[in-house]
């Protein structure tokens, strides 16, 4: 089997950061750590409200020797931010103001008008976009047919003990490859339940970070990506 990469998502030590309002937890230093543990690339969201991360923190990352990947919304905003930082993915996410994590996949099929010239602009700027969306065919359709070259499944419902989730994500890994789409997945995953995500083939790379931050509280950073990569490497053997 290909080999899965691992992108670390460090939202949530800028969250700690932020709740002092001082610099430290510095996610840019945890970066570089999480990097020489093994991750292979890292993942920030630049969240419309800056609840965590901060465009400062996105302009640091580009320094970081592993490649970088922007969630953010699909608005004319953060589509300037990502243009103006060159990231090496960018990744779109629906994002709603009071929510306290993503709750659902990008709305790919009802919004194709006013996602293309965004996808489009994002493209040209030679950013590699990404779209975050259910497990659901009629989103894959929609996404290929806007020509983005990947697509990042929502596995929350899964985390969260859904049934029927797993063959869902199975089924939609099949068909988005089917269309020629690289595919990706996150989202509340922990150690407890990466290894049946890990071990659907044609998923490239996983996105964690929530699990991976708390549970560094508890056994450090290092070791924390370490057992991730070591789980999800037996997962595919
Ligand atoms: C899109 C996504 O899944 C990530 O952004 C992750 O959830 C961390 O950020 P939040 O906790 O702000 O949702
Ligand atoms: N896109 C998913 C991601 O980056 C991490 O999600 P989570 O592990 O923080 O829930």
């Amino acid at each position: 089997m290909t080999r899965q990469r691992l992108g670390v998502n460090l939202d949530h030590v800028a969250t700690l950061r932020n709740a002092r309002g001082v610099d430290y937890p510095d996610p840019i230093r945890a970066a570089h750590l999480a990097i020489e543990a093994g991750a292979d690339g890292i993942t920030l969201h630049l969240r419309e409200d800056r609840r965590h991360i901060r465009d400062a923190d996105i302009t640091r990352a580009r320094s970081l020797p592993v490649p970088l990947n922007m969630e953010m919304a699909a608005t004319d905003e953060m589509v300037a931010i990502a243009c103006r930082e060159r990231p090496h993915a960018a990744c779109l996410v629906p994002e709603r103001r009071a929510e306290i994590t993503t709750e659902g996949g990008l709305d790919v099929a009802g919004n194709n008008g006013s996602l293309a010239p965004r996808i489009a602009h994002l493209r040209d700027a030679g950013i590699r976009v990404s779209l975050f969306i259910d497990p659901d065919e009629r989103q894959l359709q929609a996404a290929a047919s806007l020509g983005a070259p990947v697509v990042e499944l929502h596995t929350g419902a899964y985390a969260d003990g859904k049934p029927g989730e797993l063959d869902r994500l199975i089924e939609a890994a099949k068909i988005a490859t089917s269309l020629g789409l690289e595919v990706h997945a996150g989202h509340g995953l922990t150690f407890t339940n990466v290894a049946q995500v890990a071990a659907i083939p044609q998923i490239r790379e996983l996105n964690i970070g929530h699990f991976i931050v708390g549970e560094a509280v508890f056994i450090g950073l290092t070791e924390t990506v370490r057992r991730m990569r070591a789980i999800m490497e037996a997962a595919r053997r």
